[in-house]
């Protein structure tokens, strides 16, 4: 069954103010696939009390976490995301952790009676290929170190993973059923700030990206393009447009 393309878009609502969180994820809900909430809310608000208000409003949430420690610390983490039940859908961890501390996530959190999809982030969109070859020294291209994160993730039993939309073709070829998150996506009218590795959304769905993380062009949208949900809505009309024309 075809996905709605409004559906594919989850609005990341980094703000640390959980009212305004509360107030875009009311706005907006209906408009778009879900809620995307990260370290600068759930520091600033409690994760838990972040997914209670936003499940609240009828919002699904995507918990951003970006979990890197020690494989006992990280399953601990996960057991107590778990615990939050199933209005989180999505939890991520770093690839970069490593495989034990993967493996050991999916052990956490299959042995709960709830869990959300797993993702771990490969190679961050704000990184570009001079960052990874130079202060990061990886010596790979972007694209073949970002296939080895996510075969790797693959392997340890991680559901999907989070990707720059210019990585999506070379990790469907290489897994192609593993779910694939892309932040990264700035309407042609956007700005692209501290992100590097950009695309617009309707090329982002194109590529094969599952879902689309949007977060500052919906939230903070330029003056021209109005409020966030005129902001969504003329998202939501580029992709049906484009997905009329596929
Ligand atoms: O590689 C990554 C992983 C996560 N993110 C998160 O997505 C949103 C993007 O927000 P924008 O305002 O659309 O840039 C943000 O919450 C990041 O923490 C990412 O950008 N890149």
């Amino acid at each position: 069954m075809q996905v709605p393309p409004h559906e594919r878009i989850l609005v990341a609502l980094d703000t640390p103010e959980l009212d305004r969180a509360v107030a875009l994820a009311a706005q907006l809900r209906g408009q778009v696939g879900g809620f995307k909430v990260g370290l600068e809310l759930c520091t600033a608000a409690g994760t838990p009390q972040v997914v209670q208000a936003i499940a609240a409003v009828g919002g699904s949430v995507f918990l951003d976490l970006k979990l890197h420690d020690i494989p006992n610390t990280v399953a601990g983490a996960v057991r107590a995301v778990c615990v939050l039940g199933p209005a989180v859908r999505m939890l991520t961890l770093h690839c970069t952790g490593g495989s034990a501390m993967l493996r050991a996530a999916v052990a956490a959190a299959q042995s709960m009676p709830y869990r959300p999809l797993l993702l771990g982030v490969t190679v961050l969109t704000s990184l570009d290929a001079a960052a990874l070859a130079g202060e990061l020294q990886v010596r790979q291209e972007v694209a073949e170190y970002v296939v080895h994160l996510a075969r790797m993730a693959r392997d340890c039993g991680l559901d999907g993973v989070v990707a720059s939309p210019h990585e999506v073709g070379a990790i469907r070829a290489a897994c192609p059923d593993v779910r694939i998150v892309t932040p990264g996506i700035r309407p042609l009218w956007a700005g692209e700030g501290d992100q590097r590795r950009v695309m617009p959304p309707a090329a982002a769905l194109r590529a094969g990206a599952d879902y689309l993380v949007i977060g500052r062009p919906i939230t903070n949208p330029p003056a021209a393009i109005g409020d966030p949900a005129a902001a969504a809505a003329r998202i939501v009309a580029e992709l049906e447009q484009d997905h009329r024309t596929l």
